[in-house]
């Protein structure tokens, strides 16, 4: 994680805890001050979207969360703007701080509207801020919350939420019970894990980061957002190549009778990353059709002409080639599933002692391989969309959260890095780390998509020779291709276009 910016941090509620306490106790920065911190950046934001003047409908819990409400109330209100704070568990059992900040309020001399939620009367306001609960929610919403997000879920005006809208599990993203659908949501200190997990993307709107005064050496996170900004900042330079080999050669073995799609798929999307030396691996029997439709790539057969998938026997013939030049191999797309093509790939996976990227059908190879075992001295890439993920490790993923986990477990376990293909998608890393991307690519789990994906892993992993930035860059590339295509032609989207 050392490369990783903290802002783009991922945060669980009890990371978020343990900062604060830290601060808190050891540094001596204290919760009140934090507080006043926390409420002063969300109320710079809130009022640079709101024009003077406007009303905002305040709703506050008990806890923390409450408190950081009344800091952005207090801020408002001498700012022009109009106030009305509605308490949903009374004001008779506030935390310390949130008492303290009531406190504050009644001493200004603003109108500012104090009320209980049984004596809300629901009338025309500009803004909502949801300061129910953050950090703190234990358990389904229980009621009177549950009604205060039914009424908030209905009105049309922008709904703020402080630090995590209430309702959304800040670990998991799972509503517990019912949730408020934020239009923002002003997350202090850290980013929460849940904001791109499992229904957090639909809930939490834009997620605007207040920092507030951590130090860093207290910040640990779960996992860090995939941004370009930082991916580039980290990138290395690549060499300046002389010859198209010097960045060494991507070696695909895919394809089979009827699904050769996915074999051109991948070589063109590793030929469109820039990448000059690939070397398309195939049965002898398909080397006509890769001739028609890959003109610039270099096709090595194996095997007789009647052979349309690989077989055992081609084991050595593809050993032989994979070592003629320095380079990395990409096994999987559209290999088929026939038994012969499972023991061939379990058989270049058991010998290859180089590096492998291993996508689609390889993946259902390996996921019925006993005793798998990485070759000493490889390095493994496996792409697996849910079901594939399931599979191989033969475990329940229920959510994303359980996915996030397995993936970072697994990835540390076998010493490998997992791209786990999904919305998110995440990326595991040998050394326990784990990183998600923040926007749509539920796309890449789509037919011809993975295939598209695997090649641009695989261009990029001979580009940077770091199979983390392998992965990040495959992840951007492609989404942001899909996403240019979308805006220029409204309609589907085949995997060919985003090459
Ligand atoms: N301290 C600091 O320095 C800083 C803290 N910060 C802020 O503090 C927030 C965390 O504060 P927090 O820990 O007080 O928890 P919070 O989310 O306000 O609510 C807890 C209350 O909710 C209640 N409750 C729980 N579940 C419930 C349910 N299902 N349905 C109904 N009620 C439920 C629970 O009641 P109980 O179950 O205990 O009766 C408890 O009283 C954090 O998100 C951030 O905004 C920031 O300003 C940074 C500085
Ligand atoms: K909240």
């Amino acid at each position: 994680m050392d490369l990783v910016p903290h802002s783009y941090y991922l945060c669980s509620a009890e990371q978020s805890r343990f900062m604060d306490e830290k601060t808190i106790s050891e540094f001596g920065i204290d919760g009140f001050t934090l507080m006043e911190i926390a409420g002063t950046r969300a109320a710079d934001f809130i009022q640079s979207q709101l024009p003077s003047g406007s009303h905002g409908v305040f709703f506050c819990g008990k806890g923390n969360n409450a408190g950081d409400a009344l800091v952005i109330a207090r801020l408002l209100s001498q700012q022009g703007f109009k106030i009305t704070i509605c308490f949903l568990s009374g004001t008779g059992d506030l935390s310390p701080d949130t008492l303290e900040n009531l406190g504050l309020l009644q001493k200004l001399d603003e109108d500012i509207e104090l009320l209980d939620w049984e004596d809300f009367n629901p009338s025309a306001f500009d803004f909502i801020v949801d300061g129910m609960l953050g950090t703190g929610l234990n358990s389904d919403v229980r009621a009177p919350y549950s009604d205060a997000i039914s009424w908030i879920n209905t009105q049309e005006v922008p709904v703020f939420a402080l630090d995590v809208p209430t309702g959304l599990h800040a670990d998991s993203g799972l509503i517990l019970g019912t949730a408020v659908q934020a239009d923002f949501t002003l997350s202090f200190g850290a980013l929460k894990t849940g904001f791109y997990l499992n229904q957090g993307f639909d809930t939490s709107g834009e997620v605007i980061l207040c920092e507030l005064s951590f130090p860093n050496k207290f910040k640990k996170p779960t996992a860090a957002l995939i941004d370009r900004s930082w991916v580039e900042a980290a990138s290395p330079s690549p060499k300046r190549q002389k010859h198209k080999y010097d960045g060494g050669v991507l070696y695909i073995i895919a394809g089979s009778e009827g699904l050769t799609g996915a074999g051109i798929l991948a070589a063109k999307s590793v030929w469109s990353a820039g990448l000059g030396a690939v070397v398309l691996i195939t049965p002898k029997g398909l080397l006509e059709i890769y001739e028609k439709q890959l003109v610039q790539i270099i096709k090595k057969p194996v095997g007789d002409r009647d052979d349309v998938y690989f077989k055992e026997e081609h084991v050595e013939q593809v050993l032989d080639i994979i070592a003629e030049k320095p380079g990395k191999v990409l096994i999987g797309p559209g290999l088929g599933r026939q038994q012969e093509t499972i023991r061939f790939t379990q058989s270049i996976l058991r010998n290859f002692e180089g590096d492998v990227l291993i996508d689609a059908d390889a993946l259902f190879a390996l996921s019925k391989m006993e005793n798998r075992k990485r070759p000493e001295g490889s390095n493994w890439i496996l792409t697996p969309h849910p079901g594939e993920l399931k599979t191989l490790f033969n475990q329940e993923v229920n959510d994303d959260f359980d996915q996030l986990n397995l993936t970072k477990e697994k990835a540390r376990e076998e010493k490998i890095t997992l791209l786990s293909k999904g919305m998110p998608s995440i990326v595991g890393t040998e050394t326990g780390d784990a990183y998600l991307t923040g926007y749509e690519t539920r796309i890449f789990s789509r037919a011809g998509f993975g295939d598209v994906l695997a090649g641009k892993v695989g261009a990029y992993w001979l580009k940077y020779s770091s199979s983390e930035l392998a992965c990040f860059y495959g992840l951007l590339d492609g989404f942001q291709k899909a996403q240019q295509y979308f805006v220029e032609n409204s309609g589907s989207l085949a995997p060919i276009d985003i090459i």
